[in-house]
């Protein structure tokens, strides 16, 4: 069969989920100019699919911060392009973006980034404070997202009362606060034990499977890596083997 004969199993949701929700073409990107610039990404290229979940990989600057940040709208490649859902994101101004940010992406950082004053519901409530959705509604939703990632028990907790794995529980909860299309994640376990990490990440890999959302994240762990659908690996702001992450060396 030729590549342009359309799969007599083809049906309008298996295309979907075979849709790249993301390309990253040709992506380059440097800090600074002149003698002193540090160029971070020398020219990356991929595409995630919707619905997958694919762990980015690689040393401690070899970009992998950079690459999320750009994906994720914080910032414009100084060249390639990035497209998330069709949308070249050189095209969208800076509100554009940060509607990008705020209704289609979900960002889960190493260091939580919850509000401390604020109980574990009123940060979960954040992002649909910015969409300005009325309180009753984000109340609803903020317990239906905490009861999500287990922690249907302490919604009325500061992040100070929480233990590190429940923080970035209320994190990933305030990550698909907005019903996003992509979760960016960048070493979301850093700051946990092994076994607390790993939960994280099974909780990424359901959120992935249960509500259809496709998740980038960064990490070094090889024990959340083996969670992944796919590895891309990152070396001196080049790839080097993207590919299944079939558990072949
Ligand atoms: N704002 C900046 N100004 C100048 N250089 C930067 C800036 N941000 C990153 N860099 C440089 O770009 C390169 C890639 O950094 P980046 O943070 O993307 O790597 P990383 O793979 O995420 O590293 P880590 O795992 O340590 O977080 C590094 O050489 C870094 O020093």
């Amino acid at each position: 069969m030729t590549q342009n004969q359309p799969s007599p199993t083809a049906t309008p949701e298996r295309e979907a989920a075979g849709t790249p929700i993301v390309v990253v073409d040709d992506v380059h990107h440097s800090f600074g100019s002149g003698p002193q610039a540090v160029h971070a990404l020398r020219g990356v290229s991929f595409e995630i699919r919707r619905g997958e979940l694919i762990a980015l990989r690689g040393r401690s600057g070899s970009g992998k911060t950079t690459l999320l940040n750009l994906v994720g709208g914080l910032g414009t490649p100084t060249g390639g392009r990035i497209t998330v859902d069709g949308t070249d994101l050189a095209s969208l101004g800076e509100t554009g973006l940060l509607a990008l940010r705020r209704d289609r992406i979900g960002f889960v950082f190493q260091s939580f980034g919850l509000i401390p004053v604020l109980t574990a519901a009123e940060n979960v409530g954040v992002p649909m404070r910015l969409r300005r959705l009325p309180a009753k509604e984000r109340e609803e939703r903020a317990r239906t997202l905490l009861a999500l990632v287990g922690l249907a028990d302490h919604a009325e907790q500061r992040p100070g009362e929480l233990s590190g794995g429940q923080q970035q529980r209320v994190a990933v909860a305030r990550a698909l606060a907005n019903d996003p299309d992509l979760i960016i994640a960048d070493e979301p376990t850093g700051q946990l034990d092994l076994e607390t990490g790993r939960s994280i990440m099974e909780l990424l890999r359901a959120v992935v499977r249960g509500k259809d959302v496709t998740v980038l994240v960064a990490t070094h762990d090889p024990n959340l890596i083996e969670l992944a659908d796919r590895v891309v690996e990152l070396r001196d702001g080049r790839i080097v083997e993207p590919g299944a992450n079939d558990g072949t060396p």
